[in-house]
């Protein structure tokens, strides 16, 4: 019979691990939504795809400032200094996502002064918004910024596996967040927060464990902009 893991056995294999064993099913809508699926297979309605592009271009500007905040936590409450040069390299990466997202849209005819933000994705940014608090613990702000980061990677790693039908025109998309390099990146940050979820008191690890809920709930419900307004 498998019991209740003791807190020491949980440092051990680490708490991202146990949480994405525990909250699988939400992480699994996160990372294999129907959208990306229609990506894998080829069937994606384009129509789809420059919504959820016009959509997250105004995610990344307002997921800029939330990664600046977690930058600032680190460098007020990190017990580890290299945990600053992986939260910088992920801003510095930023400015080049910026950059394409300009291109990528202009190529696809996305006219980005005229894209609304949908209900989802203003709730998310407020999300983000609340995250950014100094009343917010560092743990629980790199925990969610694990996770947000980890959606994307997962998701559009799938579409470049062997046996997917990704059309050309949205590998280097896919590229984007689904290369080794952004992997590697992802690693490190789940890293950092093991690190601080093993020695973090109780009530912070449950704030982090909502918080890591919250950022998989708003991910799907961002994929699911995608459906309605084609
Ligand atoms: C909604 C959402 N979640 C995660 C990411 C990936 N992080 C930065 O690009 C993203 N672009 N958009």
């Amino acid at each position: 019979m498998e019991g209740k893991k003791t807190r020491e056995e949980v440092e051990k294999s680490g708490m991202i691990d146990t949480w994405m064993r525990k909250h699988r099913l939400i992480y699994t809508g996160a990372t294999k939504h129907p959208f990306i699926l229609s990506i894998r297979d080829g069937t994606v309605d384009l129509e789809a795809f420059k919504t959820w592009l016009g959509q997250d271009y105004i995610f990344v500007r307002a997921f800029a400032p939330f990664v600046a905040s977690v930058l600032i936590k680190a460098w007020k409450e990190s017990d580890d200094s290299s945990d600053m040069e992986v939260i910088l390299s992920g801003m510095a990466s930023l400015n080049d996502e910026i950059a394409w997202f300009k291109s990528e849209t202009a190529k696809w005819g996305v006219q980005l002064s005229e894209v609304v933000p949908q209900k989802a994705n203003q709730d998310y940014c407020r999300f983000l918004e609340s995250l950014m608090s100094p009343d917010v613990e560092y743990t629980v702000a790199i925990t969610a910024f694990w996770a947000i980061e980890a959606v994307y990677q997962a998701s559009f790693a799938l579409c470049l596996e062997d046996g997917s039908k990704t059309p050309a025109e949205l590998r280097e998309t896919c590229q984007r967040w689904g290369n080794d390099g952004f992997g590697q990146y992802c690693n490190s940050l789940q890293k950092i927060a093991n690190r601080r979820l093993g020695k973090t008191p109780d009530d912070v690890l449950t704030k982090a464990e909502v918080t890591l809920l919250r950022v998989l709930e708003h991910e799907v419900e961002f994929w699911n902009m995608s459906h309605g307004a084609a």
